[in-house]
């Protein structure tokens, strides 16, 4: 399959071609901008903004879509939902109804896909750091494996396993120094990244894991990036991968799984996404005849078009003569921190479709954090909005709630969910006084406060 082009600089999608490849979202006369069949005022007139919206129909279809594109090569792969993506409840619930299992990278992402009901036994564990008391937590679990990403992890868990009583199923994590075409933030497969174990250490060190006691060596992983729209990188990977498991099977060891990782792109501005039938077919052809077990694990694909964050515009505010205006949003990068992080574009629709037809202008839309940096886009074109307005920030649904924060004494925005013409809160906009309801002022401090105590 034709490898798909890069997002390319030039006038931003209108209107029209945002809405034209996200089919859960249209714009209709009366309602406005609807989700599924929900129309995003109605939640946002009940709930206010910023508020993140997320529809159970377009996570459904789009891991339907995914499973399928595996099925068909006749080489069907376990899914493993990439948990850091999206980790609310009812997400991984409607995830795991439809047969997913989840990739972790935490012990709190463990305890919490496990809470979502995702068996142990769909569980794998990734992630360079790992402490031994989340190991012996994956341990006790009895997860599908352990992603193992260094020599001295592999000790560190032989040994915890050992004292456990217990064996780790392990695969080992390979970097295989592969340029993955991505931003330099969330490219992990090149030699000078934190992530995976050399290519050309991978053989001696699976014959160590196979000598280790408490370690079941099971196969290997590999991981190279994020937001990849381009095949060829996973080619090159997944050719390496092959040759290793050649290498390690011809020293008499035996390889039973292979995780390909995620890292499969969307469609943000005007790229072409990732197509999960190109992925299928790299996979296929470059290690499906091994006869494997094959695993994917993939966070951004399932999640990110199926999320919207909505938010208010405060004020228009007037730029330096001859420059545009600032559009203040009361969504902020402590909500949604990817523009701020990776300059990342983010489609802005209006939600009424009177203003969603106003002649377009450039403006700048920025929140109101106390950060130059607070800023979703620089000289977007959009069409005419003043202060009242509503948007929908699109493609949120990955790395998007979960990387909020509550910087300036922000609360965390509240959460909805959407399944047809259904919508519910899946989580409460958090109380302000939550923000220091746990905050302990030693008796010394306020002593050291008052006269009476010799302070101010
Ligand atoms: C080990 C691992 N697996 C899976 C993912 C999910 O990646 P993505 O959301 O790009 O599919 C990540 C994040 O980059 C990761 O680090
Ligand atoms: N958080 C990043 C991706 C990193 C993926 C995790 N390894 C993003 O929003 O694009």
């Amino acid at each position: 399959m034709a490898d798909t082009p890069l997002p390319c600089p030039g006038q931003d999608p209108s209107v029209a071609d945002l809405l034209a490849v996200r089919p859960a979202l249209s714009m209709h006369a009366m309602d406005g901008l609807v989700l599924e069949d929900v129309p995003l005022n109605a939640i946002a007139d009940a709930l206010g903004t910023p508020t993140w919206v997320m529809s159970a129909g377009t996570l459904r279809a789009r891991y339907r879509r995914l499973a399928n594109a595996f099925k068909v090569t006749g080489r069907p792969v376990s899914i493993h939902f990439a948990v850091k993506a999206n980790d609310h409840l009812a997400v991984l619930r409607v995830l795991a109804a439809e047969g997913a299992g989840a990739d972790v990278v935490s012990g709190g992402e463990l305890r919490r896909a496990m809470a979502a009901g995702i068996p142990a036994a769909k569980i794998v564990f990734s992630g360079v750091g790992k402490t031994a008391e989340e190991m012996r937590l994956a341990l006790r679990a009895g997860i599908l494996q352990i992603n193992v990403e260094s020599a001295e992890e592999l000790e560190l868990l032989s040994a915890t396993a050992q004292a456990e009583g217990l064996e780790a199923a392990v695969a080992l994590r390979i970097n295989p120094d592969v340029d993955a075409g991505t931003h330099a933030k969330i490219t992990t497969g090149l030699a000078n990244n934190k992530f995976g174990i050399p290519y050309n250490r991978a053989v001696e060190l699976y014959a160590r894991a196979a000598e280790l006691p408490g370690i079941r060596p099971v196969g290997l992983a590999m991981h190279i990036g994020s937001q990849i729209v381009r095949m060829q990188p996973y080619r090159t990977a997944y050719a390496r991968l092959a040759e290793l498991v050649h290498a390690i099977r011809a020293r008499g060891l035996v390889v039973e799984a292979l995780d390909c990782g995620g890292g499969l792109g969307i469609s943000y501005r005007d790229e072409t996404e990732g197509a999960p039938e190109a992925l299928a077919a790299a996979i296929h052809a470059e290690l499906g005849g091994l006869g494997t077990r094959l695993a994917i694990e993939p966070g951004r694909w399932l999640a990110g078009p199926a999320g919207v964050l909505l938010s208010t515009v405060i004020l228009r505010k007037r730029g330096y003569d001859g420059m545009p205006p600032f559009l203040v949003l009361d969504a902020a990068m402590n909500d949604l921190m990817r523009p701020s992080l990776y300059d990342a574009w983010h489609g802005i629709l209006p939600l009424a479709a009177q203003t969603a037809a106003a002649p377009v202008e450039t403006v700048h839309v920025v929140g109101p954090v106390c950060e130059s940096g607070d800023t979703f886009g620089h000289d977007r074109t959009l069409p005419h909005m003043e202060a009242g307005a509503r948007v929908a920030l699109l493609d949120c649904g990955a790395y998007g709630m979960v990387m909020s924060s509550t910087y300036n004494d922000r609360p965390l925005a509240a959460q909805v969910m959407v399944d047809g013409n259904r919508w519910a809160v899946i989580r409460p906009r958090q109380p302000v006084e939550e923000l220091w309801a746990a905050d302990h002022v030693p008796q010394w401090v306020d002593k050291a406060l008052t006269p009476a105590g010799g302070g101010l």
